[in-house]
This record gives C-alpha cells, structure tokens and sequence, in this order.
C-alpha cells in the first residue's frame, strides 16, 4: 500500500503513512531562536498539495457563513454549497465530459470564491480559504475534492477558528454529492501502525534544547516516548500517543508550530499509559502541557489529542458515533471511569475554557475540578501549564494544580461563591445589614427596615394602617434619605399629598376644625414641601378605572428602582389589586405565587416592600387587634413575609387615651432585625404624626 504526497514543487512517495494535517487553535508559539531554526531548510511539506490514493476526508461541524459573496439558497446534506441548480444534464461525448463539466464546475467554484486554477479532478486539492484567507498565518486551509469525473466537489477549511464547508455539482445529477459523500464517509476500522514504519529516531541535541528552554527535561522526553521524524531533510518532533505500550497513533509538530498527525488512527489521550489506575486524572491541551506537568511532578495527567473547539456547542450531547470531535473520550472511556476527580487544565483562552465546558458535559460536572492560571505579570494571566512552568516554575505549577477548584454547576454553589458579599455583610460596608431604624425608640429593638424584605401589614379598618406606613416612609426619608415607589389604590393622589405633607411641614394643611386652631403650613412651606414630596416618591397608579395586577405593579416598581433609585415599595390594598386566577388554581395557589413574585422582586433589587392586606370579616370581634391568621385569602401572608405587623388603636375613651396607637410586631424572621413584641405609639390627628409614647417604654 502506498499513498502519495504532493508538494508545490515535488513528491514525496512514502509506505503506510497517510497524513492528514489538522490545526489546532491553542499551542504554544516557538521563539525565533528556537534550535528548529539552526535546521538547514525551512519546512516547507506543511503548504504542499497532496495527493492520496485513499484519504479521510473529516467533516467538520458548518459554521454561519459570513462571506462577501452572496447566500446561495440551495443546500444538500446540511452543507452549504454552491448551485446545485437542476440545470439538465447535457449529453457530451465521452472524452469531452470531463472538460465541460468541469468547466461549469469551476466557475460555480469561482462563485463562492474558490480559486479553481490549480484545482485537478480526482484528488485533494489545498488552496487558500476565501473564508478566513488562511488567518494571520495564511495557511493553505482549505481542502477541496474534486470528483474524478469533474462535476461535482466538496471541500472544509481545516482552521478551527473557520471551519467553512460546502459542496457543489456541475449539473444536476452529475457525479452525485451523495456518492462523493459516501465514498469519504470516515472509514471504520483505525489503521495499525508500527514504529518501524515512521521511521521515528530519538530526538536530536537540537531538539533536546528546544525542549529544555521550555524547561522539559530529556528524562521526562524518554519517559514519554517523545522522537523525531525526518521528512526528507526537514526534523519535526513526534509525539507518540500509546495503550499499554503499543504505538496508537503519532501526531507530528514543525517549526511553525503546525500539527498534523497520521491518518485513520483511533484517536485517544496522549499519555493515556500514565492515567490508568488513577484516581485523580489531569487534563491538558497539548502534548507540550503534559510534558510541563510531569516537571511539576504529576504524571497522571493527558493532553486531548485535538486542541480545542472555538466555542461551546449549544445542541444536545451527539451519540458516540457522531461526537466526532471527542472520539478520544469515548475511547478511552475505561482508563477515565475509575478516577473520581478530573482536573481540567485546560488553556486559559475562551477557546480553553469551551474545551474544559465540553469535556465536563462529557465526563459529568460533579466529577469534575478546573484549574486557574496564576498571573505572570501585572495583568496577564499565564496561558497554560507550560506557561506557568516557562515564568513562574515547578512549584507554582505544582501550587495551580494543587489550587484546582471544583467545576462550576449551574445552580449548586458553595459558601466560597458568596465570600465577598458575606464579607460585606460582616463588615457592615453596605449599610443597613441590620436594618434601618423605623425612627421610634420604641420599636427600635422589635422592628427595622431591611432593604430587600417583605412586610405585611395588616389591622382592622381605619386603624391607621396607611397612616402609619406613611409615617414610617417620612421617617426613613428623613433619617436616610430613601425613596419610595407608591402604589396606594386607595388614595386620591390630592389626599395623599395633602397627609405627606403635614407629617413632613408638621403643620396642618388647612385651617379647618381638625386642626384645632394650630396654624396651617405657609405658602413657602408648602411649596417646599412639594419639592420634597415630588423627589421623594413616586406614584404608581392605573390611570384608567382597570385594577392593577401586581406583575405590573412590580414592573413599574423595578423602573422606578433603576430609574430613581427608591429603596422601598408600598402596595396599599391587597385587596385592590386585580385578582383574576386561571379556574384551576386555588386562591392559596395564587396568593403563594403572588407572594414569590413580590418576595422576588424585593430581594433582586434590595427594595423593601409593604404590603397592606385587610383581615376577613371578623365575627364577634371585641375590638382587640386582628391576628395575622385573620387575614382575608390565605395563611401564606404570615407563612411566607419577613415580618407581620398588626397596626392598633384603641376607639374606647374608657380603655384609655384614644391617640395610642399599638404596633404589633408578630412576625420577625431575621433576628438581627428585630423581635416579636408590642411598641405603643401616640398619634397626633393634627399632622398625623406619631410620635413614642413614653409612659409605655
Ligand atoms: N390613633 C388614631 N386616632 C384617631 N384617628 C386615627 C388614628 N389613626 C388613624 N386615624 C384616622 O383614621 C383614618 C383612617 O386611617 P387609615 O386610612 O390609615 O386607616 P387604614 O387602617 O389604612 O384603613 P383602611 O383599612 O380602611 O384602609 C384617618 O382619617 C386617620 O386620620
């Protein structure tokens, strides 16, 4: 058997071998005084065109074209491609039939942007991708077949970061692309190879250099089988990829940090020798990383055989048979089953990180650990383990691997997640981590505002529930300066202002018979006051006669939080907010997920919000404060609230002085806050202010 090689200027005939180049994304750059360059000739095989008898022609996923020529609507097989317009097949004498076809091939080639000029019928053709053009490189990366017969062709770009494909015909219906498919559909069974037939020698003085500025020793280079291979008169190291012993496959690496490897060989780990047994298994990009870990001190460790995807795929995890690009993992399934951590040491690029992403989705997260580069300067980080070793040395590279942290899984944390912001909590760097005094000595102990907490207020009617919330709002805006987003269905907005008012001016609003002869606050005053009202709350209210339902309630409340940055919320009724429930959901059912969607809100935007809600007609009632189980609708008031507040007042002049006012606090759930307990306030009808009541601390 033999395969033929061809180069721009020659060909080279070899037994056994069939090289199909790949490239990978993420490997180290050699310098420019790297002992490669002491070589007599630059190699140059990289660039050839070759020449097959029977080739393996990889697949690749397609990515979105973005090129400058026009979409072509027809596609065949999933690939994009170039006109397969069902032009009738014209009949040509035989000897002519290659010529045209291939006449009208080429130009549906020119198309899309193929040079067609050195393109030959029946073989693999590498030309420049008009794609990428060959990245910085400008590698010749696209490999185009052209059916024998001319009329059909199919190609890929190599590059990983391109990856464009696509195929044509001539005419409907010649050399079909169903047929070129099949005949490249990856061959099944892996080809053996032996030493003897690579014609692999142990590494030159030059090549042992090259390894040593990379400070990998000759020892860990005989360990791990790395040799040379001649091409002509070009030296390219070879990586000799190994089971229990026996050469798998070889994957070969020039000057120009190019990686190309033999052909229809089982992919597998590098280094899959060293894993077996292993609890804990190091992953690693490249053969180069594998080789660094070893100086470090862990041989347990293998480099994927294929470098790294340019992104994490968002479909389903493929079959065995068609995750192409992770072949290796399926086949070394064995040796990776009895380790019970996985580090991930892939590079540090995006590129890296989707290889780490892939792997563990494979592997399983929970099996799973990642490891972070360590900085090499200033700002950058080092890039990988060889990196590490080259700047920082065996001992940080050891320290990396020793840091690894476990694998991310959506959803499932650990404490370490939330340091930063427990550290904030504990240093008290926010404010108001204990709450926010309510302005009353006397509720100081039993109740304080939390920013992102619920509370339910509820209370007989016309117990000053909203009254004492609107105190409670003037308060905090004095003391801290907060801003509050109202939604009172209630009110008149006329009359709302007109009690804000007075609890700020601390002056009636009018002279009239409640204000018992106090004078009315003055025009300068109120105009004050109005400057003030207008900064300090902002009002959310349906304008036509609809009820509000609290999803939009919650909308507005979330623009006025990022708008005008209010630190509190206040919907004022339960009652008057639209209700409406699909049949099958009980009103526990709804006001539980009511409740979520405030509680939500609150903690998402660290707004603390009140929440009035009216007790259920309470028969026999003897005038003592309603319980939070009274409330109409559910028990999830009480159930799901940060606090439970009863607002009271005493109506019997024979029980006592008929301003006190009785704050009960029922329900506390954060201790730091406050406790369960009873404040009494007074209240004065003039301003609707409130005020301690002394005789009751
Ligand atoms: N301690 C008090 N003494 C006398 N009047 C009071 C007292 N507290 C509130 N009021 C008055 O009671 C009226 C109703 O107050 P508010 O609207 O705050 O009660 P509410 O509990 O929210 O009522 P509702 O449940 O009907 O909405 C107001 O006119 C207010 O001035």
């Amino acid at each position: 058997m033999s395969s033929i090689f061809v180069s721009q200027n020659m060909r080279f005939r070899y037994h056994h071998a069939l090289i199909v180049p790949f490239f990978s994304m993420n490997t180290q750059t050699l310098s420019n005084s790297t002992p490669f360059s002491n070589l007599k000739k630059p190699l140059s095989f990289l660039t050839h065109r070759f020449q097959p008898k029977r080739t393996i022609f990889t697949v690749f996923c397609s990515k979105k074209r973005n090129s400058k020529y026009p979409p072509l609507p027809l596609k065949t097989n999933g690939y994009h491609g170039a006109s397969q317009a069902k032009v009738p097949k014209p009949v040509y004498l035989e000897e002519n039939k290659l010529e045209m076809q291939f006449g009208v091939l080429k130009k549906k080639l020119e198309v899309v942007g193929i040079d067609t000029e050195i393109c030959v019928p029946g073989q693999y053709n590498h030309l420049l991708c008009p794609e990428c053009q060959g990245g910085d490189a400008g590698e010749k990366s696209l490999s185009i077949y052209v059916a024998p017969d001319g009329g059909s062709a199919v190609w890929v770009c190599f590059r990983a970061k391109c990856g464009w494909k696509g195929s044509t015909q001539a005419f409907a219906g010649s050399s079909s692309h169903s047929t070129t498919m099949n005949q490249v559909v990856p061959v099944k069974k892996k080809r053996e190879i032996k030493e003897e037939d690579l014609q692999l020698e142990p590494l030159c003085n030059e090549l042992v250099a090259y390894f040593a500025e990379r400070l990998i020793s000759n020892e860990t280079l005989q360990r791990n089988g790395v040799k040379q291979r001649k091409y002509d008169d070009q030296i390219v190291i070879a990586f000799t990829y190994r089971r229990n012993g026996a050469l798998i496959s070889c994957k070969y690496r020039d000057i120009n940090k190019k990686f190309w490897q033999e052909a229809n060989t089982e992919k597998i780990f590098y280094g899959l020798d060293d894993i077996v047994g292993k609890s804990d298994v190091i992953i690693v990009e490249g053969e180069m990383d594998k080789l660094a870990l070893e100086e470090a001190g862990f041989r347990n460790c293998v480099s994927v055989p294929d470098g790294a995807p340019p992104s994490v795929s968002s479909k389903e995890l493929p079959p065995r048979d068609q995750d192409t690009k992770y072949q290796y993992l399926w086949n070394c399934k064995d040796e990776l089953k009895q380790a019970s951590r996985i580090i991930l040491a892939t590079d540090g690029d995006p590129p890296g990180q989707a290889l780490a992403e892939e792997l563990a989705r494979r592997i399983g997260k929970e099996k799973c650990w990642r490891v972070r580069w360590p900085k090499k300067g200033k700002i950058d980080d080092c890039k990988d383990a060889n990196e590490v070793l080259m700047y920082l040395g065996a001992n940080a590279l050891k320290e990396a691997i020793e840091n690894a942290e476990l694998y991310p899984i959506r959803g499932l944390f650990n404490f370490r997640d939330y340091f930063d912001e427990i550290d904030a909590y504990y240093h008290r760097t926010l404010g108001y981590e204990v709450g926010l005094s309510t302005g009353w000595n006397n509720l100081n102990g039993l109740y304080n505002v939390v920013p992102g907490e619920l509370t339910i207020v509820t209370g007989v009617p016309n117990s000053g529930k909203s009254e004492w919330i609107d105190a409670l709002l003037c308060n905090l805006n004095h003391i801290a300066g907060w801003k509050f987003a109202l939604c009172s269905m209630e009110n008149k907005v006329r009359e709302h202002a007109r009690k804000l008012l007075e609890k700020h001016v601390r002056k009636p609003f009018f002279n009239e018979r409640y204000a018992e002869q106090v004078e009315r606050m003055s025009v300068e005053e109120y105009e004050q006051g109005k400057r003030w009202l207008n900064d300090t709350f902002h009002l959310i209210r349906c304008e036509d006669d609809a009820l509000p339902n609290v999803k939009w309630v919650l909308d507005l409340a979330k623009a006025a939080v990022l708008r005008h940055g209010v630190r509190g919320l206040v919907i004022d009724p339960y009652n008057e907010l639209d209700h409406q429930r699909p049949p099958n959901q009980t009103e526990t059912e709804y006001v539980s997920q009511m409740l979520t969607l405030i509680k939500r809100f609150a903690q998402h935007h660290g707004c603390h919000v009140w929440f009035v809600a009216h007790p259920r007609q309470l028969h026999n009632w003897v005038g003592s404060p309603p319980n939070l189980y009274d409330i109409s609708g559910s028990a999830h008031f009480i159930n799901k609230c940060d606090n439970g507040i009863v607002i009271h007042r005493n109506r019997d002049p024979e029980a006592g002085p008929v301003d006190q006012v009785q704050v009960c606090i029922r329900k506390v759930r954060n201790k730091v806050a406050g406790t369960i307990g009873e404040a009494v306030l007074l209240y004065n009808r003039v301003t609707g202010e409130y005020v301690d009541d002394d005789s009751k601390r």
